[in-house]
């Protein structure tokens, strides 16, 4: 188990780091525009599950949509203090 904030420097290690196999990598390669189509589709899997497949199944999409949203702000040049600003 991780949180956010680890989850965060974990992605912006690999993305000064290139490690072979990444899906990060791979994904902040394919640039911001296909990022953003992976979060809103991430978002809409978390209101389908929220509706229809319980909690569990909820978490993990929920978990996913802030995945692509850490890879998004990454991509972004965007820092946690960026956002955490906002809040
Ligand atoms: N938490 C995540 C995470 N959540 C979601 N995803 C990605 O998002 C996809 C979402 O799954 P879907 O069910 O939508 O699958 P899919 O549509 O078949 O996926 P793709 O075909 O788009 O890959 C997963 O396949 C992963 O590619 C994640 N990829 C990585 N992490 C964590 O990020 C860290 C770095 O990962 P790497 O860069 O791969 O080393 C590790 O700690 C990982 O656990």
């Amino acid at each position: 188990m991780k949180t956010f904030d680890e989850l965060f420097a974990e992605l912006s290690d690999k993305a000064r780091t290139r490690p072979e196999g990444s899906g990060t990598v791979r994904q902040l390669d394919a640039g911001v525009h296909a990022i953003g189509k992976k979060l809103i589709e991430e978002a809409a899997e978390s209101w389908m599950a929220a509706e229809h497949e319980g909690k569990d199944a909820t978490a993990l999409e929920i978990s996913q949509l802030l995945y692509h949203a850490q890879v998004l702000m990454i991509a972004s040049g965007l820092s946690l203090d960026d956002v955490y600003a906002h809040l």
